[in-house]
């Protein structure tokens, strides 16, 4: 009987196991694109429960997403340790300006990401397959970062929804996700 496929699927699985253990760089490579792959499929998984559960667009959807972000890090063995939370306690609204340095950080963002919080993000997103779709019905408000007049006249709409919102300078809250801020640290 002709076993090589046996041998073959098991080099599938096994090869990335070995080259994790020789190579550091391989080893970064296969998280960053597992992670994209795992992104690309919770959105996947993630879209449909939003349209039935909220029907379309809106930022309702975003306790589903970050329900299903949230389950990230036990793939990869990862915990999550938050600093100054007492200092991200709000009643009102509020605008929450987050420093992130990569496409990882949105583990973090969605340990701490409060119900209702609209996020604005490039427009490039929008065309990440499965994962624009899930910031799509998020509610996610896109920038063109190539058009600078287009940006700003959505940053002016957002304000105007923010003045009717009742979202003064007083409610406004500078937060950082980086370490060394005074506000919110995550590690
Ligand atoms: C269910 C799995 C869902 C996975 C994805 C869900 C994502 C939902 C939240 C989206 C919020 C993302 C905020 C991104 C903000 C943003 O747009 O940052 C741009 C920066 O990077 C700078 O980019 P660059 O200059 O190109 O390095």
């Amino acid at each position: 009987m002709d076993l090589w496929w046996i041998f073959w699927l098991a080099m599938v699985f096994l090869a990335p196991l070995i080259l994790m253990e020789i190579s550091s760089t391989f080893k970064f490579h296969f998280k960053i694109i597992s992670y994209c792959i795992l992104c690309l499929t919770l959105s996947a998984l993630a879209a449909p429960v939003c349209l039935l559960k909220n029907g379309g667009r809106t930022v309702d959807n975003m306790r589903i997403i970050r329900a299903f972000v949230r389950t990230i890090k036990y793939f990869f063995g990862l915990r999550f340790k938050v600093r100054g939370l007492e200092n991200f306690q709000f009643d009102g609204p509020c605008v929450i300006i987050s420093n992130h340095q990569s496409i990882l950080d949105m583990m973090g963002l969605m340990e701490i990401l409060p119900d209702r919080c609209v996020q604005i993000a490039k427009r490039e997103l929008l065309f990440a397959g499965s994962v624009g779709l899930i910031t799509y019905l998020g509610g996610v408000i896109y920038i063109n970062r190539k058009r600078t007049s287009d940006a700003k006249s959505i940053m002016a709409g957002v304000a105007r929804a923010m003045i009717d919102d009742n979202v003064s300078s007083d409610t406004c809250m500078l937060q950082s996700l980086s370490r060394g801020s005074n506000g919110l640290s995550l590690f």
